[in-house]
């Protein structure tokens, strides 16, 4: 059995215990989990999940002319067992029931693909927020350093200036290993991957993947998956592997990661960040001094253990000091020169969709970002209140059939940090908008200062018209995302195109 490679892959099951002979001149494509998305030619994992079970696509397993199916078994005596049916086009398929598939999915997508992982330098990024921006600005940071780095994450994966939209932010170990396959045939050298709670917890990647492991923070979010902070920031902690190799780079400014700290007295493989001074105890850290904030940017002194060197950067807010530590302390494992962190540091512009600031004569600083949390909220207003010289206007909304209790924290946030409110639509699903709004303003007191304006694009350009040129606009929860999901319906609509075509041609009165 050959994969799409051309490297034998015969042994492939036998590790799991399974003895299948196929004949070497087979080609199989891809493995695949996920009934929807399989080719003539892949091998279909049908794992079981918390809805459904793999057995049941075995028939659209079969109508797709799969090459082979692996398939999750209830009891270990079965595991092994071999049946065989009909393809569509007539060709014997074999059906392997495989005991314990899910949790075995890593491993075996990892011998499938031949271990990619072992040819990059992989780098998980964890954390409520700052995920993607810390992400890419690693990936964006190694490559000015001749170190070609891909992300994999919300905003999709592949090369930070041409990323594939992906179902999941962290995708699950099949795709993950072919993903990671084909940065390696891209001569990549290094992956920055966003590794979200969801992901840790189904097994979708493990610990043992990551080179170097970023803990970003922790603040209330996905409280609808996790129950508990305890059981979310658990989740978050098991990107850590005690294997000694893997080297973790923590926000010593975050209380979660604090409580960790006490308990890694001897880590060795260990760098701290942040902007209290405290983070200078550790043998290795990387510490942010003397910030100042101006138009263009923030500047501040970078103090290391291996030295000092001044920071500009063009993005703003505090937070994003915070991710452009995280990402200098992989720079720095990664051997790149404080100096020369200095000089592509310089040169980076925001990632689209997190606080990417756009301007115009006469026109409010208009910010688009992507924060939808509470904390995302208010560490997005603090930012822009950084920057503002006259009212700070924040335009945002909270999605449906998610996490309810944030809708009146995240409107309480944005009556203390803002002078003027429009609640929007965000994604408000099969949910009631008014309902949501409703649930918003459970958390305010001031009406004075809020408007509703239920149509995102109205509201948007309500804000734009009535702000006064030295006021900023912050339009909060949308970021990088091209739609807006009423009902079952997904709607065209995308805030950055809509804020550089209204100050580009637009008409503000
Ligand atoms: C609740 C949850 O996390 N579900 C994830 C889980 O699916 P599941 O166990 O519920 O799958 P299932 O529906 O029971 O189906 C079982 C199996 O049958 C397959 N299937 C299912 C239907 C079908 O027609 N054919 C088919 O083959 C599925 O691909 C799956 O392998 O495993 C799947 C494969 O890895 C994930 O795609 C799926 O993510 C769903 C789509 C999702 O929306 N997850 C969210 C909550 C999530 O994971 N979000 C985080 C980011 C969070 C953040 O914003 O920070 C993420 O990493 O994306
Ligand atoms: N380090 C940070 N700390 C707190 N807030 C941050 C930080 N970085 C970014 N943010 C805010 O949180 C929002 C989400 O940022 P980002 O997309 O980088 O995080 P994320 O962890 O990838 O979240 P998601 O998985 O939801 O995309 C941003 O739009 C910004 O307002």
């Amino acid at each position: 059995m050959f994969s799409s490679n051309g490297k034998t892959i015969s042994k492939w099951l036998a590790p799991f215990g399974i003895d299948l002979e196929l004949s070497l001149s087979e080609q199989v494509r891809h493995l695949v989990n996920d009934s929807r998305e399989l080719s003539a030619g892949d091998i279909f994992c049908g794992v079981n999940g918390t809805a459904n079970k793999g057995r049941d696509f075995i028939a659209q397993a079969l109508a797709a002319d799969c090459h082979l199916i692996l398939v999750e078994c209830q009891h270990s005596a079965q595991h092994g067992t071999i049946t065989t049916k009909p393809s569509t086009s007539g060709i014997e398929v074999a059906i392997i029931e495989f005991y314990q598939l899910n949790q075995q999915l890593f491993t075996l997508a990892s011998a499938f693909y031949f271990h990619p992982h072992q040819q990059l330098m992989m780098i998980g990024i964890t954390g409520t927020n700052g995920k993607t921006t810390t992400s890419q600005l690693i990936a964006k940071l190694l490559s000015a350093n001749n170190q070609p780095c891909s992300v994999i994450g919300t905003n999709g994966a592949g090369q930070i200036d041409q990323l594939t939209a992906i179902k999941n932010t962290t995708p699950g170990a099949t795709e993950l290993m072919r993903w990671l396959q084909q940065f390696t045939e891209q001569q990549q050298s290094a992956v920055a991957m966003e590794v979200s709670s969801h992901a840790l917890v189904q097994a979708r990647v493990q610990a043992s993947l990551f080179d170097v492991a970023v803990f970003t923070n922790l603040s209330r979010d996905h409280l609808d998956y996790h129950q508990s902070m305890e059981n979310y920031a658990e989740a978050k902690f098991q990107i850590f592997s005690d294997n000694g190799e893997q080297i973790a780079v923590v926000n010593g400014d975050d209380q979660t990661a604090q409580v960790w700290l006490t308990h890694w007295h001897n880590k060795k493989n260990l760098i701290v960040y942040g902007r209290s001074e405290t983070v200078k105890q550790y043998q290795q850290f990387v510490y942010a001094g003397a910030i100042s904030h101006q138009h263009s940017g923030v500047t501040f002194t970078l103090s290391s253990h291996l030295g000092e060197v001044t920071i500009h950067s063009q993005l703003i807010g505090d937070f994003n000091v915070d991710n452009l530590l995280a990402a200098i302390a992989v720079l720095i494992h990664a051997k790149v020169s404080l100096s020369d962190i200095a000089i592509s540091v310089k040169s980076l512009t925001a990632i689209p969709g997190r606080m990417e600031a756009f301007s115009r004569h006469n026109a409010p600083l208009a910010v688009v970002d992507y924060a939808h949390t509470p904390d995302g909220l208010e560490n997005a207003l603090k930012a822009c209140r950084q920057h503002c010289q006259g009212q700070l206007w924040v335009v945002f909304g909270c999605g449906g059939d998610r996490d309810r209790g944030k809708r009146p924290l995240m409107g309480k946030i944005a009556e203390i940090h803002s002078d003027q409110i429009i609640i929007t639509n965000d994604n408000p699903r099969t949910e009631s908008p008014e309902q949501i709004v409703k649930d918003v303003l459970a958390g305010c007191q001031q009406p004075e200062k809020i408007n509703v304006m239920l149509e995102r694009q109205q509201a948007v350009l309500a804000a734009l018209t009535q702000a006064k040129p030295d006021d900023v606009v912050l339009l909060a929860g949308k970021g990088h995302e091209d739609y807006v999901i009423i009902g079952d319906q997904q709607l065209t609509y995308n805030e950055r195109e809509l804020v550089r075509s209204t100050y580009a041609h637009g008409a503000l009165s």
